[in-house]
């Protein structure tokens, strides 16, 4: 396990050109733009594509601390599955560093690299490409088969990630007899069986209907808490990023154009690509007091709403809706944390209409 200290993943000047001789044209297209004022990725970016190359992930940059729930979002065609596979090393990527507890992957051998997607890399994609011919119970365990582990620790290990996917009674079943939801829990055990440490998820459940997808995400979110492992996930849709994340990093065109928590998203969109994004969605129910919150002392007076800085801004506005003065918010101790003036959460939620 990586120390508390260092990022679970740190991806440095990461790139991902496609296209014949594209590390030559990208080494050649980075040095011109900076030889030029002003010179930056993005020039590069543009004279790769006047060349004929696809540059789907530029300049990526970013930290995912351990045991963090970090979602790449962005519209079809913004590079997010280019990323995951970087850093999944399932593309080598053209530039930059991935590394995971401190190791670059991105120089590791084809050995060590199998290694690490035995042991410690789980990877779960849309289509997971079950054995058709196996049943739930060997599909779950295969990975551990590969790792040379004999068949009754298999057996044990893959019927407890079974249970934790909800998937008891089905062990001899065959993928043709489950649902696609049913598959897909299958694609999440059998990913989860090797205990892996980082575990990749690219649109995991986009292909199921919004009632099974709301409940695979509520149970993702069960299994989450019991595992602690560190999670990026892909999706392009706001509503799953906002419920899962514990930060979101959201893509244009190759480039990651904002990190932040999913109030940070939501409140302080960067520009009008990401403000589109959350157009839609219902801020008072994904912001926190905490991401409106001002430093400051308050005394519980007999009026107190009794706001937490965990409380979404419509749970918080519903209780203040009264009261013209900053009011104090106060933490599970019974400790004062901060104070809000009412006027900042009802302003909090107009912040689009600007
Ligand atoms: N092997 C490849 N060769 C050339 N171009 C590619 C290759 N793979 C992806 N691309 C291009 O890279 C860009 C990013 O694609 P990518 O699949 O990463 O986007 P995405 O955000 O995951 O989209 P989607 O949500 O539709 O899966 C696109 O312009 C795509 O056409």
């Amino acid at each position: 396990m990586s120390g508390s200290d260092n990022p679970a993943i740190a991806c440095r000047g990461l790139w991902q050109v496609f296209g014949a001789g594209a590390d030559r044209a990208l080494a050649t297209a980075l040095a011109t733009a900076l030889d030029r004022a002003g010179g930056d990725a993005a020039r590069a970016a543009a004279d790769l594509q006047a060349d004929g190359f696809v540059p789907a992930v530029q300049d990526a940059g970013f930290e995912v601390r351990e045991g963090e729930l970090f979602v790449i979002m962005g519209l079809s065609g913004s590079g997010k599955s280019t990323l995951i596979r970087c850093i999944s090393q399932l593309l080598p990527g053209t530039a930059g560093e991935v590394l995971v507890d401190g190791e670059n992957i991105m120089r590791a051998g084809r050995q060590r690299l199998i290694e690490l997607r035995r042991r410690k890399l789980g990877m779960v994609f849309q289509h997971f490409g079950l054995f058709p011919h196996m049943t739930v119970a060997d599909n779950v365990a295969y990975p551990l088969r590969v790792q040379g582990i004999g068949r009754a620790a298999r057996r044990a290990k893959a019927q407890q990630v079974i249970d934790l996917v909800g998937l008891d009674g089905r062990e001899d079943h065959y993928p043709r007899q489950l649902s696609g939801g049913q598959r897909q829990r299958v694609g999440i055990a059998r990913s989860l069986v090797t205990d892996c440490e980082v575990w990749f998820l690219d649109e995991p459940f986009s292909a199921l209907d919004p009632l099974i997808r709301r409940q695979l995400q509520d149970e993702f979110l069960a299994i989450r808490t019991k595992l602690k492992t560190t999670i990026v996930f892909i999706t392009h849709d706001i509503n799953e990023a906002l419920k899962l994340a514990d930060r979101i990093a959201i893509m244009r065109d190759g480039r990651i154009v904002q990190i932040g928590t999913p109030a940070e998203i939501v409140l302080k969109p960067v520009d009008d690509y990401v403000r589109e994004f959350s157009r839609d969605v219902a801020k008072g129910q994904h912001a926190r007091v905490a991401s409106v919150m001002q430093a400051g002392d308050g005394e519980r007076g007999p009026d107190d709403p009794g706001l937490r800085p965990d409380m979404t801004l419509d749970a918080a506005l519903a209780r203040c809706m009264d009261l013209y003065q900053p009011v104090p918010v106060w933490d599970r101790a019974g400790q004062c944390v901060g104070t809000v003036h009412p006027a900042d959460l009802a302003a909090a939620l107009q912040v689009e209409e600007a």
